[in-house]
């Protein structure tokens, strides 16, 4: 039997690792084989891709470069990591994928959708998860959030202004209500226990 591939996506400090961790235990707790994995990495090549990603300064790679190396990363863990463990059978938690993608570099830095899902069909023949969980949470509760965790550390593409921040929250939103089929919208806001209880709920 195949398992079930379920993302979470959203902007930064939204909760999603945090929630990743925990719907896990609970799916795991239900009796799956869970693997949770995260984007950009998640097999060792695309982990080596995440630090080209995030590291380095702000104008390191441009949108085009960023988009490509994205679509590369995600190629090698969905091959090694991702639908290995699906054939096996297991569960799939992963923290971000491809409408990170449509959303920061298609919507935000204007790339455009077919863009992206053009690499998307070459790097990965166009997998999809079946389930998408879309956390929502005001900016500026996230921006608290995310401040608390990153400091003054926040990475490459965390460190982008509130403006970039909204553009990519609304390209989520416009990805969420075109396809309502694949994603769930969820509240994040409230304690953990809380938005584990409705994740669990949007699964059902
Ligand atoms: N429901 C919540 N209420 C308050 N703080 C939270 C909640 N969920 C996560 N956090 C905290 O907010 C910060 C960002 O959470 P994280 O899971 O890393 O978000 P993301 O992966 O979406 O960037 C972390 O310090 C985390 O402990
Ligand atoms: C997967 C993915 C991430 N990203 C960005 C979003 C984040 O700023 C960064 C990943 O950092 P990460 O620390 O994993 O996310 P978060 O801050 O939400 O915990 O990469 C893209 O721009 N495109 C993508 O396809």
């Amino acid at each position: 039997m195949s398992g079930r591939f379920i993302t979470l996506e959203g902007g930064e400090g939204v909760g999603k690792s945090t929630q990743a961790r925990r719907l896990a235990e609970a799916l795991r707790a239900q009796g799956h084989e869970v693997v949770e994995t995260r984007e950009p990495g998640g097999s060792p090549g695309a982990e080596a891709i995440r630090a080209l990603l995030l590291e380095g300064g702000a104008d390191r790679w441009g949108p085009g470069a960023e988009a490509l190396l994205f679509a590369a990363a995600r190629a090698d863990h969905v091959e090694k990591t991702i639908r290995p463990a699906l054939a096996a059978g297991k569960w799939v938690v992963c923290d971000r994928f491809l409408d990170s993608s449509l959303a920061y570099q298609g919507g935000a830095d204007g790339l455009g959708q077919e863009a992206i899902r053009a690499l998307h069909n070459v790097g990965s023949n166009g997998f999809l998860p079946d389930r998408t969980l879309l956390l929502t949470l005001p900016a500026d509760q996230a921006a608290v959030r995310a401040a608390k965790r990153d400091g003054d550390g926040a990475d490459r593409i965390g460190a982008r202004d509130a403006a970039y921040h909204a553009r990519v929250a609304q390209a989520f939103r416009a990805l969420a209500e075109a396809d309502p089929g694949r994603f769930r919208i969820v509240d994040a806001s409230g304690d953990a226990e809380s938005v584990t209880a409705r994740l669990l709920a949007a699964l059902a």
